[in-house]
């Protein structure tokens, strides 16, 4: 998919090739992001350097205003480093224009928010098939083929026809899972994820969540304080102040 994507994206000379690590798919490399200027600038990220390998299932952590969101943002090409380097998947996003940026990140990032943002005027089949007819170029039946496997995968083939309001906070959060796999990105960046839910379903979906990244090697990468979330993670950054302060591995 990843070889695919890198002929589709139209970067610049040079950029596809940014060194990375072999198994890495995230690399910060001396990365900072500040707001403002002067007495009022605000370091929301300070200097990271972090290195993401390929099939992780982590968490970024720290307190409010740490630099969680940020950091998420800069690996999913929403927001550009004021210095430093950003390399995913091969692609040195600094290298990118606003344009090429929207294409990265409609091909090679999956989003999750704490809010679902499903669009509440289409079914579950039809959120889900959205990425897919943005990106463009596939048949009726070929989204079929796709989006079929991959609700059944949440298990919600059998509430396909339903509008999100129509199901559970749990349900609403596995229609934007089954939405951010089907274009089988590289990369999958979850803001919160469980914010919104019970702790029980909480723990259906880190648990279906944990499955995917096994089954589909897909990269999870979160942004949390959820005690939940770093009990399944496998490895934590924990962030304070915008700098790496640690990082633990986990079983
Ligand atoms: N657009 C912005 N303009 C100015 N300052 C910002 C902006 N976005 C973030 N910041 C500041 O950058 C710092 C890091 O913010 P960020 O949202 O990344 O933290 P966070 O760890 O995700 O916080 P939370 O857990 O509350 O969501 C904070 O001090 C925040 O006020």
């Amino acid at each position: 998919m990843s070889q695919n994507v890198t002929s589709q994206v139209n970067v610049p000379a040079g950029a596809t090739s940014a060194p990375m690590s072999q198994s890495a798919i995230v690399q910060l490399q001396q990365t900072t992001r500040s707001y403002g200027s002067g007495e009022a600038m605000v370091k929301a990220v300070d200097g990271v350097d972090l290195v993401i390998p390929k099939g992780a299932f982590l968490a970024l952590t720290g307190p409010s205003g740490s630099g969680k969101s940020t950091c998420l943002n800069l690996i999913g090409a929403i927001d550009a480093p004021s210095s430093g380097k950003v390399i995913v998947d091969g692609v040195d996003l600094s290298t990118l224009n606003a344009r090429q940026m929207t294409e990265f990140r409609k091909e090679r990032i999956g989003f999750i928010f704490q809010e679902f943002n499903l669009i509440p005027v289409l079914t579950v089949h039809e959120n889900v098939q959205l990425p897919l007819q943005i990106k463009g170029g596939l048949s009726r039946t070929q989204i079929a083929e796709l989006v079929d496997p991959v609700l059944e995968r949440v298990g919600l083939k059998h509430l396909a026809h339903r509008l999100p309001r129509q199901l559970s906070g749990g349900q609403q959060q596995r229609v934007a899972i089954a939405r951010a796999l089907v274009k089988k990105p590289a990369v999958l960046l979850a803001d919160e994820p469980t914010a919104n839910l019970d702790s029980h379903t909480a723990r259906e979906i880190l648990g279906l969540m944990k499955e995917l990244n096994a089954s589909f090697g897909t990269t999870f990468i979160f942004s949390s304080h959820d005690p939940l979330v770093m009990e399944y993670a496998t490895r934590l950054v924990r962030l304070r102040d915008g700098k790496v302060i640690g990082i633990e591995e986990r079983g």
